[in-house]
């Protein structure tokens, strides 16, 4: 796909930069990092806020929130450790303030004085792109600066997708853009809150604001939550979510909102009838659509259909301008958006030299949920769509002796192997940590070792992570050769005279 685009525009004979990167959120951080570092001179442009979506209204945030809530949880069932089980009080403001603290703490890692010290650049300001080598910053503190470059790395991500759903803006919404700031100073959580969205943001904020004491009703117009996972790792969180007092409506779908005197609602469609849900605040959590639009691809003719449109270098039609994180897809997580990073900034430095295919043979996910779900693979349901021949091997936590200890005996570990081998090909996990536990099987993966590999380590006793190595030993007892099996009894026997 890369080519001849640029050949209708002028190149310049020099340029200010090696690169400019556009937005500095977690890929467009790492992208002038590997720059800086590689001695590239290196712009980072960002127009609103260091450290982008991940730090400053999603990962950061949603994390500090759902610890918070998880201490609410465990204060109110006390009685399962031995302890008098008590109603948490709970001033919101407070809560709030302290998700603002755990943001201001991390702030540091991803300043403007801290990659100005690592030797980049670090403009604030909004970003357009003139020509394949012109990048136009408006600056955010008036004026503008033209900068031509080698190379440019977009790294522009996405936004929450509100869906057009009649009476929604009149009555008002937030999303993971608006509601840590516009709930910071309430003093109680909201009474009545309709969570729109049955995905990983949707389940994560459903979870926490009902275990903070607000009556949540979550609204999916899909079978089940969490339909990436495989059915019985949804199932886990579905019934956690209800254990939690969310009101779960799968099957729903929100056709319309409107008021009624002071009571805002929404109503859904559901088996060929209608419902009124009555609410204070909704969170709209369907889905982030990448920012596409206002800084110039149009203008340059490169595709934007769902995402940038990049080849396996994450290179775009023009050889020189790259994408990278949310903006360029296929995946939503900051640890990717890293990842793409790495390719993006070398592609884009060395690319005439040397170029590297972008490797996502390997990428692990979870979701914060209590109980956590983690993956890295296949799914059992992807396995069948695809037919794939596997074979599954599954190890319920209810019987791990830690897990027992620490009252959180529930979930599984589901590993699925190439028939008859070792070689594994997805792993699900879902428990408490189960996002920590994955981690082994990342590894496992990433470096060809099967499940034998696994079984052959020593685990401490009594962690979680021996789950990893029970499922494995279930493996191998399901694997034992019978044919040798019988010889050894022969050759006991033999032994005893
Ligand atoms: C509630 C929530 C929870 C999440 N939890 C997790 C999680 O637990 N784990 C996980 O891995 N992922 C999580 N994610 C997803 C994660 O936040 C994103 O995948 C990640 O932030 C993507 O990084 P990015 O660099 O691609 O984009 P962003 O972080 O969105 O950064 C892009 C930046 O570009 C800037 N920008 C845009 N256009 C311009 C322009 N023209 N000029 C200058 N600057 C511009 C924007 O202001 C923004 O700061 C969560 C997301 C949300 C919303
Ligand atoms: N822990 C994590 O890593 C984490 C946490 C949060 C978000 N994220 C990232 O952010 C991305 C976006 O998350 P998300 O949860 O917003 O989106 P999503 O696309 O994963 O889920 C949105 C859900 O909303 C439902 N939906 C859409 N329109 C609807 C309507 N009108 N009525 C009812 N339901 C409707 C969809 O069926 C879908 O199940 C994720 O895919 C993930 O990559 C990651």
């Amino acid at each position: 796909m890369p080519g001849a685009a640029d050949a209708q525009w002028t190149k310049p004979k020099r340029f200010d930069r090696n690169l400019v990167v556009i937005g500095a959120g977690s890929a467009g951080l790492v992208s002038a990092y590997i720059a800086a570092a590689a001695k590239a001179k290196v712009t980072l442009v960002e127009a609103n806020k260091m450290g982008g979506d991940c730090l400053n209204f999603g990962c950061v945030p949603s994390k500090a929130l759902i610890k918070s809530a998880k201490v609410a949880h465990q204060m109110r069932h006390a009685d399962r450790y031995g302890l008098e089980a008590v109603e948490p009080k709970v001033p919101f403001s407070a809560v709030m303030e302290r998700v603002h603290k755990v943001i201001a703490e991390i702030e540091p890692h991803d300043s403007v004085e801290r990659y100005t010290g690592l030797g980049v650049e670090v403009l604030q300001g909004y970003a357009k792109l003139v020509d394949p080598w012109t990048v136009e910053i408006a600056l955010s503190g008036g004026g503008t600066q033209r900068l031509t470059t080698r190379a440019i790395v977009i790294a522009t991500g996405a936004q929450p997708f509100v869906p057009p759903i009649p009476g929604l803006a009149d009555v008002g919404y937030l999303t993971s853009d608006t509601l840590w700031e516009r709930l910071r100073d309430r003093p109680e959580v909201p009474r009545r809150l309709v969570v729109l969205g049955g995905g990983p943001i949707g389940c994560e904020l459903a979870q926490s604001f009902a275990r903070l004491g607000s009556q949540v009703a979550q609204i999916e117009m899909a079978p089940r939550v969490m339909m990436r996972e495989d059915p019985d790792a949804a199932g886990f969180v579905e019934a956690s979510l209800k254990a939690d007092g969310v009101q779960v409506l799968t099957g729903h779908k929100a056709v319309a909102c409107g008021t009624d005197g002071d009571d805002k609602w929404i109503e859904v469609e559901h088996d060929g009838g209608r419902d009124r849900i009555v609410f204070d605040e909704i969170i709209v959590a369907v889905g982030r659509a990448p920012r596409l639009k206002g800084f110039g691809l149009e203008e340059l003719g490169i595709k934007v259909d769902r995402v940038v449109e990049t080849n396996e270098y994450l290179q775009t039609l023009y050889p020189n301008i790259l994408a990278a994180g949310d903006v360029a897809g296929p995946y939503q997580f900051t640890h990717v958006a890293g990842h793409q990073a790495w390719f993006a900034a070398i592609n884009a430095l060395f690319g005439d030299l040397k170029r590297f295919k972008a490797d996502y043979s390997v990428i692990p996910w979870a979701t914060f949920t209590d109980p956590e779900v983690a993956r890295v693979g296949l799914s059992e349901t992807e396995a069948k769509e695809n037919n794939i021949p596997y074979e599954v091997t599954r190890f319920g936590i209810d019987d791990l002796d830690r897990a027992i200890a620490d009252s959180s005996a529930h979930g599984f570990v589901k590993v699925l192997t190439v028939p008859g081998k070792d070689k594994i090909l997805g792993v699900t996990i879902v428990g408490e940590h189960a996002g920590d536990l994955l981690a082994e099987f990342v590894f496992a993966m990433k470096h060809g070792h099967g499940l034998g590999k696994i079984l052959g380590t020593i685990h401490i006793y009594p962690t979680l992570a021996e789950a990893n190595k029970m499922v494995a030993g279930q493996w191998r007892r399901a694997h034992i050769n019978g044919f040798l099996l019988s010889l050894l009894e022969r050759f006991q026997t033999w032994r005893r005279g």
